[in-house]
């Protein structure tokens, strides 16, 4: 989040009376505050408490609003403002826990010296069985160099961590696999592939994470060429098969043809030049991209894709239009062609906003929020683990692209990352293509 989008919570009591928490909703978004979760804290017979998460432009907005629920009056009052975020990441939000009890000297003895010897034995003896004794078959390394650290650039890996924990609060909690953040001091292409080498042994897959392009490139080929364990760089790959399954639902929602449909993508960084070439692959035979950058416009040439020479231009032609720049407010609203359809995907703040797209004209619009990453990540490493993968190739990529597709309900573009189905299901169907 940049310094000028604030999120907190208000813990608001009201009197116990229909309609008040209509007047507070109202006052807070009049001052321009978003509501977001609205929790219920207390319901007494006279008075209501609840917290309601809202979400402001910058400090000046929030306090308007604190404010004007205040001058409500008639017994509504805020108890206090909570920083919400800021307390969720105190101390961290991981913690390495055992999956066994010490209580004994049996326990002990098990878990332990001297008896760990034998499976260590074991091992020594069969490698493969390290799959079954270890954790290592369901520990994913999220390695990062910090150099693009969502929108906000090179800000290096330690102040990235708070990303990397947030992917293994979501590995862990959606498809029960353990990812360890690594964080590189280099961002020197030999010296990340021979460190991640040189550490891959302790993990049954390598997340790459945040590492800016066009670096990002060289090191998952390479690591991909080299290790026998499934590399993925997340925002290359899990962006483009969350944005294909977008576009899937939006040309079905449209009625029209994937592969007859225009698509630009502005930025061709990595998660651009990714789902250029995803969207290629897939069979959408009209794709442009533009970038203000010459050697990002090479590079998707190098792979056939067409590019355009500007913003103006590919607003102009494309009926969807994908951006990932980390260029906040790129796309005016003026832009905005009647029906089109907007992904504008870059964090912490889109190219443009949704509603702002849809009141310029727009079809459907959608930001990074909801067209997010975290909607292929966990089911495609799941899948991958599961099936014991060497590699996650394009046919996985596809196959979890179209499962996101069917668990789309009619009229949205993905479904919510909350849903505990989606990730089954793009796990298995993941699972799937390996053994087909
Ligand atoms: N919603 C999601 O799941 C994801 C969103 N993203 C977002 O996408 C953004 C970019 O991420 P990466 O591709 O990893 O970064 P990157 O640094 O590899 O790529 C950014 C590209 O945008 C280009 N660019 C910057 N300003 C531009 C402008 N004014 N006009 C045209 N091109 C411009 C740069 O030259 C570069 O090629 C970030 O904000 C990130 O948060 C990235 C991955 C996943
Ligand atoms: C979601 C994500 O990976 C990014 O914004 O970089
Ligand atoms: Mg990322």
């Amino acid at each position: 989040m940049n310094k000028t989008q604030v999120l907190r919570t208000l813990i608001v009591e009201t009197p116990s009376v229909p309609g008040n928490f209509a007047k507070v909703a109202t006052a807070i978004g009049n001052a321009g505050g978003d509501i977001g979760d609205i929790k219920t804290i207390k319901i007494g017979t006279l008075s209501t408490v609840r917290d309601i998460s809202v979400q402001c432009e910058n400090l000046a907005c929030l306090e308007e609003a604190v404010q004007a629920v205040r001058d409500l009056g008639g017994g509504i009052q805020v108890h206090a403002v909570s920083d919400d975020v800021m307390k969720v990441h105190e101390g961290g939000k991981i913690h390495m826990k055992s999956r066994t009890d010490v209580r004994s000297v049996g326990d002990l003895r098990r878990v332990y010296t001297p008896g760990v010897a034998d499976v260590c034995t074991a091992i020594q003896e069969d490698p493969e069985k390290a799959r079954y004794f270890t954790s290592i078959g369901n520990t994913v390394a999220i390695v990062t160099d910090g150099t693009a650290i969502l929108g906000l650039g090179n800000i290096g890996p330690v102040a990235g961590m708070p990303v990397m924990e947030g992917k293994s609060v979501l590995f862990d909690q959606f498809v029960g696999i353990s990812g360890v953040p690594v964080l590189l001091d280099t961002s020197d292409v030999d010296q990340v592939v021979e460190t991640v080498k040189h550490i891959h042994q302790g993990y049954g897959a390598i997340l790459l994470e945040d590492i800016g392009s066009p670096h990002c490139f060289e090191i998952e080929e390479r690591l991909k060429a080299e290790l026998p364990i499934p590399v993925m760089h997340d925002d290359q790959h899990g962006t483009a098969v969350v944005t294909l399954a977008a576009v899937l639902s939006a040309c079905k929602a449209a009625k029209v043809d994937p592969e007859k449909a225009i698509v630009g993508q502005i930025g061709l960084g990595a998660a651009g030049l990714a789902i250029c070439r995803m969207l290629m692959a897939y069979g959408v035979k009209d794709v442009y991209g533009t970038d203000r950058d010459e050697e990002a416009l090479e590079r998707l040439r190098s792979y056939e894709g067409k590019t355009l020479g500007s913003l103006d231009e590919l607003m102009e032609k494309c009926d969807i239009v994908i951006a990932t720049t980390g260029v906040s407010g790129l796309i005016k609203p003026e832009m905005v062609k009647e029906g089109q359809i907007i992904l504008a995907l870059s964090n912490p703040h889109p190219e443009i906003k949704p509603e702002d797209a849809l009141n310029a004209g727009a079809a459907y619009a959608a930001d990074g929020r909801l067209i997010n990453n975290v909607l292929g990540f966990p089911g495609i490493f799941r899948g991958a683990l599961d099936a014991g993968a060497k590699e996650i190739t394009y046919s996985m990529l596809i196959a979890a692209a179209e499962a996101i597709v069917y668990q789309t309900k009619e009229g949205e573009l993905v479904p919510h990352a909350l849903d505990p189905s989606v990730h089954r299901a793009v796990s298995q169907a993941v699972e799937n293509a390996v053994s087909r």
